[in-house]
């Protein structure tokens, strides 16, 4: 088992050029190579979900495209995450794309077995819709968590065109289905026009706290870090983030852009903040490669999925000193 052994890290990139060869996230090992991991990096090409642009389908292979820079310590987090867990490229699930309710189905039976075999998910969209069974098959193993959300958008609307599963609805359905410790639920980064102020009342009812970008620019990241680490407390906690939470100037290639977005910078560091969170599994969705420029979204999509990765690996080497 890897949980015994050295884990097996990255292409060293000072012998193999980092451009060189087919990319798994962050040039690590696919887990067929490995056998089982700690953290299982796993793609859900998807976005049948949409309500404008398509094209998230690309964004896992976008993400692991712009990882081949990513290096192996994490200043920011004083970790080598590669070194203190086994993480690994699970490869992407096969979703119908012209079947919204059986790729729901998909994911989450393809999510059970990863999670089976003792790994966290770092998930990489693939659409917002994915988010729904990810978290089902979160819960059946942890209890209901907690969620932390980035994104511009609530994705807590009910339906669209009759439509249960979308991706503006994946967080109303995961309340119904009591499958989120409504004490802690926050979304960080909301911005931009609603269909009508009922959004908001029907998005508090269900529990969540909303932090905007306004409140990220004025009060701070590390402060907006704090808010949300008492919030969580030691609850097991998913982080879902959508890539348009990220200002367009930051993060272009997406399909639902939203004006006075966060910096990369700013939310780099609020997950720095919760790296203390007992983080079960994490999600980064809404990578659209299609309208992007230069890697710049799929740059801070592959940043975002390593910040997330050092924190699952950080814990799950201190629980196995224990
Ligand atoms: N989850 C994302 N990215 N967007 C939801 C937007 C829903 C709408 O079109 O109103
Ligand atoms: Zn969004
Ligand atoms: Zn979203």
């Amino acid at each position: 088992m890897s949980t015994e052994q050295t884990p097996r890290g990255p292409v060293d990139s000072s012998r193999i050029p980092r451009y060189a060869g087919p990319a798994t996230f962050a040039r690590l090992p696919r887990l067929d190579e490995v056998g089982s991991a700690d953290v299982a990096v796993v793609g859900v090409p998807f976005d049948s979900g949409v309500s404008y642009r398509p094209g998230a389908r690309f964004g896992g292979n976008a993400i692991r495209e712009a990882s081949r820079l990513l290096r192996p310590y994490n200043p920011a987090q004083d970790a080598s995450p590669f070194a203190l867990a086994q993480v690994a490229d699970a490869g992407d699930i096969a979703v119908n794309p012209f079947n919204i309710n059986e790729a729901v189905e998909t994911v989450e039976a393809a999510a059970d077995e990863l999670l089976a075999g003792g790994s966290r998910l770092m998930t990489l969209g693939g659409d917002h819709t994915i988010a729904l069974p990810l978290l089902r098959s979160v819960a059946k193993k942890h209890g209901p968590v907690a969620l932390l959300h980035f994104d511009a958008h609530l994705d807590t609307w009910d339906t669209y065109f009759g439509a249960e599963y979308t991706h503006g609805t994946p967080f109303r359905r995961a309340v119904e289905e009591g499958i989120l410790d409504t004490e802690a639920l926050s979304h960080v980064g909301t911005r931009g026009p609603l269909y009508g102020k009922q959004d908001l009342d029907d998005d508090a009812k269900m529990g969540f706290g909303i932090v905007t970008s306004a409140d990220v620019y004025r009060r701070g990241a590390d402060e907006i870090a704090d808010q949300l680490r008492q919030r969580i407390g030691d609850r097991p906690l998913y982080i879902s983030i959508d890539i348009d939470v990220l200002d367009p100037a930051h993060a272009p290639g997406t399909g639902t852009p939203e004006a006075g977005g966060m910096t990369s910078r700013e939310l780099l560091e609020i997950i720095r903040g919760l790296s203390s969170c007992n983080l079960v599994s994490a999600d980064v969705v809404e990578v659209a490669p299609a309208y992007d420029h230069a890697e710049i979204t799929s740059v801070a999509a592959s940043h975002t999925a390593y910040e997330l990765t050092t924190i699952m690996s950080r814990q799950i080497a201190a629980s196995k000193a224990k």
